[in-house]
């Protein structure tokens, strides 16, 4: 637990699954939504680049031959999908169908209550958001445009996800962002849920906090040395 108020940061930046929304509302709520959909998906989008890259990544990935049949490649990513792995090309595959979901107005990002307060009042407070999940970035901005506590885009100015930042347990990734947000490392904290994440940002200089929610997998978590909250609410800045 935080017992003492930390020095405002310059940034936050956000974890998603297990941080600002439980995991039942990305297993349940967006997983489901795209596991029929990834054969049909696969097929009507042929010329696309960026499908076609997920494919060729996830035959390659899973050591299928080249004339793996679409079913082979969906069979792979449904078997991502029951393990949790964050598979870059099941992502961006994931990421296209959610961003036409919201956008048919089919799905509604679900945030933990005092996630969306939280973000309100640092915002105003002068502490820049951004988003570092394993999610695409075109999905990270529908679920935070279409929340079911309003619009929480306007509040976040920057996304990164493991094409544009690299892999979350990594050093590199936190230094990568940290340059695109033209700030030192001291003055950013990442909230994650997962402690190998905390331990990269912790290695490039960031600051650090765990989120433990109750119910969540990391309730129980060992965080090390990582300072944990079990709400943002817990969260408080004092002007450094
Ligand atoms: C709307 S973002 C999709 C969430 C997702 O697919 C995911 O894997 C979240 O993982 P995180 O890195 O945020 O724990
Ligand atoms: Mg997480």
């Amino acid at each position: 637990m935080t017992d003492m108020a930390e020095t405002k940061p310059a940034w936050i930046v956000l974890d998603i699954e297990g941080t600002t929304s439980s995991t039942s509302s990305v297993h349940v709520g967006l997983y489901d939504y795209a596991r029929p959909r990834l054969a049909v998906w696969i097929d009507t989008h042929p010329d696309d680049p960026e499908v076609q890259d997920a494919v060729a990544q996830t035959r390659a990935e899973a050591g299928l031959p080249e004339s793996a049949s679409t079913d082979e490649v969906v069979q792979v990513l449904h078997d991502w999908m029951d393990g949790d792995v964050k598979a870059t090309p099941l992502k961006s595959l994931q990421g296209q169908i959610w961003a036409a979901g919201f956008a048919e107005g089919d799905l509604i990002a679900h945030f933990f209550p005092d996630v969306p307060p939280a973000l309100r009042s640092w915002h105003s407070g002068g502490v820049r958001l951004a988003v570092f999940s394993s999610g695409s970035v075109k999905s990270q901005q529908p679920w935070f445009r279409h929340s079911d506590a309003g619009d929480l885009a306007i509040l976040i100015e920057q996304y990164f996800d493991t094409v544009n930042a690299g892999p979350k347990r990594e050093a590199v990734s936190y230094h990568r962002i940290a340059g695109a947000l033209g700030c030192a490392g001291d003055r950013l904290l990442f909230l994650s849920d997962v402690p190998a994440e905390l331990d990269a940002a912790s290695q490039a200089g960031w600051g650090t906090t765990g989120v433990r929610r109750p119910g969540e997998p990391s309730q129980n978590a060992d965080f090390g040395a990582h300072p944990t909250v079990a709400s943002f609410d817990e969260l408080t800045f004092k002007e450094s």
